[in-house]
């Protein structure tokens, strides 16, 4: 019987596992509204849950590297956007997790489990409404897009129109449910199966990543994708309690300047953090705090730590913008009640990113520390769209190792991961340029074929598995034989025998 172990906050390095039993917890946020003003926020809404950095006013030269979006916009060679009903056929079917979650249990070794799963990086794209400053600047909107065909078009001046489809496609008046409904709860299906997933936020600066992912705490109708995933999950570990002994335990970091900070170390991290791979654990960071979780509660508290530590800071497109990569990890072990052996254990993690937006110094008007920032963020997010090349164009060397981004997301993009990536634009005319190239980046994404395959922690398993079936079946090879050995003994020499029941082994 797995024991229970008392729960501990561990760094990823350490082998030591903290055993936890998951239980129920509640701590919604309370929420409103729609785009919401400086004046807004300072009004209504709770404080600010990112690090502020003060705007630094000294002017450095730095020479920004081209951005993904001026990198996308001179090629011409952009592969045709895939009709719907291609990409539906090709997703992985929708499952009743209940049953599935079971039956899995019941039939580790079957053949389905065994063989992996190839699907798409899933795709959708979300429009937020015009912000003040665009209608300031009297811009209108460039974009149609109709939601049921999952179709966005971009209307350009003196230009062809271009044409996209998504798995989803949200305009201005989407609601955060309905983006939490077409992708965390998607991912959570797979994720409670043991499978690995990574939901990425991808935009333009100020183009509503972190609403997407974070939300706005405080207000129930506007929570993110982040709290709306971690109610769930505590839902579908509380049904679970009497059947299976689930572990939680979450990390939080940021990507800054191409450094990783623990965003849970509260200030204290001086450790050195290094990228590893591992077998059986994938990509992780030596040394960053893996906090058991019990409840919803706690890992909400965790996701208003890390925010409150995160480095945002004010520039002329976001007066909060994220100046780091956000990666909330999440890390599950579930194991049935009484397996003594362990075969049913399943071990998997989900990676919640938030990146920072791509900008252009002409528009954001950065100088500075936020000059630099900018093209650090720039230069990490146009390796990204690098490696994203390699994999749609199939060539043998993946540029993974060219930046702390890649290197985290190698799992998720190519890999062993159910991915979904949510492309945020904005419908603005004077953003059109950046909201193409978003979605030039967002329909390459979308070709990348990752293989799903259970995760069950140690392969060895898997071959301690197949020398146990073998011993099982040897033993009652010989009980067999013994029985026939005892009964030609006994009847040795007499008719039986001669009936030739002593050449039947
Ligand atoms: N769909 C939306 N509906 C209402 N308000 C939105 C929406 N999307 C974004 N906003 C608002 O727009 C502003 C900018 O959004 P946000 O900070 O999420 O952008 P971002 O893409 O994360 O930017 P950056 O890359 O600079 O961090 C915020 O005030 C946010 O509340």
């Amino acid at each position: 019987m797995p024991q229970t172990k008392v729960p501990t906050e561990t760094v990823s390095s350490s082998s030591k596992e903290n055993k936890v039993k998951a239980s129920k917890g509640a701590d919604a946020g309370k929420k409103g509204g729609a785009m919401l003003s400086k004046e807004d926020k300072k009004k209504g809404e709770p404080t600010p849950k990112k690090k502020r950095v003060e705007n630094d006013t000294k002017v450095v030269q730095v020479k920004t590297k081209p951005s993904p979006s001026e990198v996308a916009s001179n090629e011409h060679d952009q592969p045709k956007a895939k009709n719907n009903s291609e990409l539906e056929s090709k997703n992985v079917h929708s499952v009743n997790v209940e049953t599935n979650v079971n039956s899995n249990n019941n039939n580790a070794n079957s053949t389905e489990e065994k063989n992996e799963d190839e699907t798409d990086i899933k795709v959708i794209v979300r429009a937020r409404p015009l912000n003040q400053r665009e209608l300031s600047l009297k811009s209108s909107s460039c974009l149609t897009l109709s939601e049921t065909e999952r179709k966005i078009t971009m209307i350009r001046k003196d230009k062809e129109n271009k044409t996209f489809y998504f798995d989803n496609v949200f305009g201005e008046n989407s609601t955060q449910k309905q983006i939490y409904e077409a992708s965390g709860a998607k991912v959570l299906e797979r994720f409670i199966l043991g499978y690995n997933a990574c939901i990425f936020a991808y935009g333009q600066t100020s183009s509503g990543k972190t609403y997407t992912m974070e939300g706005i705490k405080g207000n129930e109708q506007q929570e993110g994708i982040m709290t709306r995933f971690v109610r769930d999950l505590f839902q579908y570990v509380t049904k679970q309690e009497k059947k299976i002994d689930i572990t939680i335990k979450a990390s939080y970091c940021e990507i800054y300047n191409e450094g990783i900070n623990d965003l849970l170390s509260n200030g204290m991290g001086k450790h050195k953090y290094e990228i590893r791979e591992d077998k059986i654990k994938g990509t992780y960071i030596t040394n960053i705090i893996e906090r058991p979780i019990e409840s919803e509660k706690e890992l909400n508290e965790i996701l208003e730590e890390g925010s409150k530590h995160r480095t945002v800071a004010e520039t002329k497109m976001n007066e909060m913008s994220s100046r780091s990569h956000a990666i909330l990890t999440i890390h599950m072990e579930q194991i049935d009640k009484g397996d003594e052996e362990g075969f049913s254990l399943r071990t998997n993690k989900i990676s919640l990113v938030d990146l920072a937006g791509s900008e252009r110094a002409s528009s954001t008007e950065a100088t500075g520390d936020r000059l630099k920032e900018g093209a650090k963020i720039n230069l990490s997010l146009s390796n990204l769209g690098n490696v994203i090349n390699a994999l749609v164009k199939g060539t043998s060397f993946v540029p993974y190792r060219s930046s702390c981004l890649t290197r985290l997301l190698k799992d998720s993009l190519g890999g062993n991961s159910y991915t979904l990536m949510i492309s945020c634009i904005s419908p603005a005319e004077v953003n059109a340029e950046e909201s193409l190239s978003t979605l030039y980046f967002a329909d390459r994404a979308k070709q990348i074929k990752n293989r799903l395959k259970i995760s069950r922690g140690d392969p060895r398993l898997e071959k301690i598995n197949e020398l146990l079936e073998n011993e099982k079946r040897l033993k009652a090879r010989i009980e067999e034989l013994e029985k026939k050995v005892a009964y030609c003994e006994k009847h040795h020499g007499t008719e039986e025998k001669k009936k030739g029941c002593c050449t039947i082994m």
